[in-house]
């Protein structure tokens, strides 16, 4: 049995997550973490200042936190210290916190670490490194859209698209959105629609002349994201202790 804590348990993922692990034959929900107290498919949902003694006590194999970036980092310390393999799907991570994130870690526990965790997902962003690679002429230009609730713009999975482009294309200037006169140059435009209840959309547009070409992905549930999620923490229990990304548990 992988025995699991969700942190950001009473959040749209974190009840996602729980649901899948509460049903999985083969894990046990020992319990929740969030700011505020309650209950998680039957099991207790504890404040966050607790997560220690928490931790110390349900003695999980694994921590899968999707919170928001500074809640994240204190977690992922305390999982560590705690010897509590993690998965993090929380965005927004500064160049800083991602390097204490690190320092928290390797060494540590494994943990699995993803923009996005659905598999579409990590498909597209092999389809959109090909197309660079083939493309490094063409106008680029990568859109994203996600609900009215989304606390960081661009989105994650938009910032890992533009870590591709850069490998693929070299440095280009990235510029967020236009207005007034502009002209373009050999920039990279990114734009962030937010809206509604839209799961997340991203696409990335290839324009060259007399031709276009748009890659995209369209996620219709966040299931997809919280199955990919609970797919990691079966895979990351007992890994070297590093950080790994969805491709590895994929073995993209
Ligand atoms: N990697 C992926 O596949 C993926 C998919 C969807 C969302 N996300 C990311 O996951 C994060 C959460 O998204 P959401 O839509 O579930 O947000 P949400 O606001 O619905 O849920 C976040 C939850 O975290 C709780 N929280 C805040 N501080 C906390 C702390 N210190 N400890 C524990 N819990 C705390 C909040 O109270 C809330 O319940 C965001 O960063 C989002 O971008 C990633
Ligand atoms: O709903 C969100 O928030 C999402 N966040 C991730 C991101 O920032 O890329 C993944 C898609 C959904």
């Amino acid at each position: 049995m992988v025995k699991v804590v969700v942190s950001g348990a009473l959040g749209r993922m974190g009840t996602n997550i729980g649901r899948i692990v509460d049903e999985a034959a083969d894990m046990e929900l020992v319990g929740g973490i969030d700011i505020q107290e309650g209950t998680l498919f039957g099991t207790e949902v504890v404040l966050a200042e607790r997560m220690d003694a928490f931790l110390k006590e349900k003695k999980p194999d694994v921590l899968i936190d999707f919170t928001v970036a500074a809640a994240a980092v204190e977690n992922i310390k305390v999982a560590a210290e705690n010897n509590v393999a993690l998965i993090v799907g929380t965005t927004g991570f500064s160049p800083e916190q991602r390097a204490t994130i690190a320092s928290a870690v390797e060494g540590t526990v494994p943990a699995v670490i993803s923009s996005n965790f659905s598999v579409g997902v990590n498909i597209f962003w092999k389809l959109v490194r090909e197309a660079a690679r083939e493309l490094g002429d063409y106008d680029v230009e990568v859109t994203e859209a996600h609900h009215r609730y989304k606390k960081d713009a661009p989105s994650g999975t938009a910032k890992t698209i533009l870590d591709i482009l850069d490998q693929e294309l070299g440095g280009r200037e990235k510029v967020y959105g236009r207005v007034g006169e502009t002209e373009r140059k050999g920039e990279i435009g990114v734009h962030a629609i937010r809206g509604g209840d839209i799961v997340g959309d991203h696409s990335v547009l290839f324009a060259g002349n007399f031709e276009c070409i748009e890659v995209s992905h369209r996620a219709y549930d966040r299931a997809v994201f919280a199955q990919g999620a609970v797919r990691a923490a079966r895979w990351v229990v007992g890994r070297e202790p590093r950080i790994y990304g969805m491709q590895d548990v994929l073995g993209l």
